[in-house]
């Protein structure tokens, strides 16, 4: 196998280059390119490490034509395409817990600094002017802090905060109450927030839900001379109306990591009243970029070496202790998915994956991918077991996962079916001495076969001499015969016929296979 080939194109502890070296990857560190020096260099990369300052657009990612995963040594992802990366079939995974107390204590220290006005009192006392009266602060003790998010960073936010004796009350749509009561915190709806917070710290994720959420009309209406604190996005604020708030006193003070374009070299809030900024300094500490450096490098080298799945953000995940215990299931269970998506005819429009036996014990959720996958394959050749759900939805295929726990014939056994015009079809399959796909059964008739390379699939009425007729009509045109594998349903009745052949069959071959007498359809198949 060749190695796999990682960028960093972000400024990144040296600890990530190293990993990705020791884990067997080959890594080049280039920061600071613009998109077209980006675009064409993408192409021969499998690993594309970032932080904030890449942006991953469609462009980038039709250019990136062996790109395998992107892995952000952090936590917002909104600078990558997550659903154009999983067309592509291509991993996005960050690094959800690495840098959030870092950025919880970023919020609380600009909390404080709103709070004593610290940076200008600084600068005015080094530039030797003494403005003691000019800098008359707020204790943050007693006073309500309203969280807007409450999740991984907004919940330490509130334990540091109400360690400084803050009240805490907090607006999630998606925080349950036994997290709210776990926290000492009130949950509450935005309006009653705003109505009620000496200061408003935002913690939730850039998302179409979330754009503009301190938009000028609340914050015209939010309690006047409230404190707003933004270390999470850029866009969750009106920043024009930030500055006329700033202006008119209605928002005491307002302190922002993150603004709507970065780098931020103008900004309408430049020089406005009480207004402090820092430049996405929220997860900048030695520790955080420790921390996500080498997470990032270890989850993504484990996909790229191993195969295994973490905090992916389009993918489910399989660790890398379960990839090579699954990879022999998920090779059989794409060739099934593969062997229905080339048999069946119509539009499919349902497909179940039956585990049986020790298969029914796995982590299924990489089983249905691959059986997706191969599956998928009958509509594009660019499918992976990252785009084939996608690609499965977007096609209104319904696809339900069924777990038995009886044991049955083989002691483990994936079965794939799919609804076609004439009722369900279904393969099944096992694994012999524990790693070798077979194919025990297609459409009700029982068979033993590997599915592998180029193969005849042949219906055929069960009478003597016909095994000898197609032999001979093979022989005949060259073809060399690598496996023969029979099934019938009844002596006499509907046989099978799955052969191996060392090369592609031609249209010829095909059409005088058919026309051997016994024949009823003949069916070229590629794995
Ligand atoms: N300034 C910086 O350097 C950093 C900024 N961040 C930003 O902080 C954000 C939050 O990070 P975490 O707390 O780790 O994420 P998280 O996913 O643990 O928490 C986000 C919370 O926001 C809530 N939420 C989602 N939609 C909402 C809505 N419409 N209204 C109210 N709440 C909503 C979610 O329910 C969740 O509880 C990240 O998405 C990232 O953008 C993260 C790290 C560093
Ligand atoms: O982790 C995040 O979401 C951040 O915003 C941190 O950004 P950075 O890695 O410092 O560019």
């Amino acid at each position: 196998m060749t190695k796999p080939k990682v960028l960093i194109s972000d400024k990144m502890d040296p600890n990530a280059a190293r990993i990705f070296e020791e884990r067997g990857c080959d890594v080049d560190v280039i920061t600071g390119e613009n998109a077209e020096e980006l675009k064409a260099r993408i192409g021969e990369y499998h690993g594309l490490a970032i932080r904030s300052s890449t942006t991953v657009t469609p462009e980038i990612l039709d250019a990136a034509t062996n790109l395998k995963v992107i892995g952000r040594a952090g936590i917002g992802v909104d600078n990558v395409d997550i659903p154009y990366a999983s067309g592509k079939g291509v991993v996005v995974m960050n690094t959800p817990f690495g840098n959030s107390i870092t950025t919880a204590e970023h919020a609380i220290a600009m909390t404080m600094a709103l709070a004593r006005m610290i940076p200008a009192a600084n600068a005015r006392t080094q530039n030797g002017e003494w403005p003691k009266k000019d800098f008359m602060g707020i204790e943050v003790t007693g006073k309500t802090l309203g969280l807007i998010g409450a999740g991984n960073i907004g919940g330490i936010v509130a334990t540091r905060a109400q360690g400084l004796r803050m009240k805490v009350i907090a607006y999630d749509p998606f925080l349950t109450e036994d997290r709210a009561v776990e926290l000492g915190i009130e949950k509450v709806d935005l309006d009653n927030l705003l109505s009620r917070a000496d200061f408003v710290s935002l913690h939730t994720p850039l998302t179409d839900q979330t754009r503009n959420i301190l938009s000028r009309e609340r914050l015209e209406n939010a309690k006047p001379g409230i404190r707003i604190v933004n270390c999470a996005r850029g866009g969750l604020i009106d920043e024009a109306a930030l500055k006329d708030c700033l202006e008119s006193g209605q928002v005491a003070g307002a302190a922002l990591d993150v603004f709507a374009e970065e780098p931020a070299k103008e900004n309408p809030l430049f020089g406005a009243p009480n207004f402090i900024c820092t430049p996405h300094l929220g997860a900048s500490t030695t520790e955080a970029q420790v921390n996500v450096a080498l997470q990032v490098a270890e989850q993504m080298a484990d996909y790229l070496v191993n195969g295994g799945v973490t905090n992916a953000l389009n993918m489910p995940s399989l660790s890398a202790e379960e990839a090579p215990k699954l990879k022999p299931y998920m090779a059989l269970a794409e060739r099934l998915g593969s062997l229905v998506g080339q048999l069946a005819h119509g539009n499919l429009t349902k497909i179940s994956i039956e585990r049986e036996g020790a298969a029914a014990q796995l982590n299924g959720k990489p089983i249905t991918g691959a059986v997706l996958a191969g599956f998928m394959r009958r509509y594009s050749d660019t499918v992976n077991m990252v785009n084939a759900p996608y690609l499965a939805k977007e096609r209104g295929l319904e696809v339900s996962e069924i777990r038995h726990e009886r044991d049955g014939a083989f002691n483990t056994l994936i079965r794939v079916t799919v609804e076609t015009e004439s009722g369900p079809r279904s393969v099944a399959g096992t694994l012999f001495g524990s790693d070798k796909p077979r194919l025990v059964e297609i459409f009700g008739i029982g068979i033993e076969a590997e599915l592998d390379g180029h193969m005849l699939y042949i219906v055929n009425d069960d009478k003597p001499g016909f095994i000898g007729r197609i032999g001979s009509l093979l022989g005949e045109r060259g073809i060399n015969i690598g496996t023969f594998n029979l099934g019938r349903r009844d002596a006499g009745g509907e046989a099978v016929l799955l052969l191996s052949l060392d090369d592609a069959p031609t249209a010829e071959t095909i059409a005088e296979a058919e026309k051997v007498e016994g024949v009823k359809t003949v069916t070229a198949l590629v794995f």
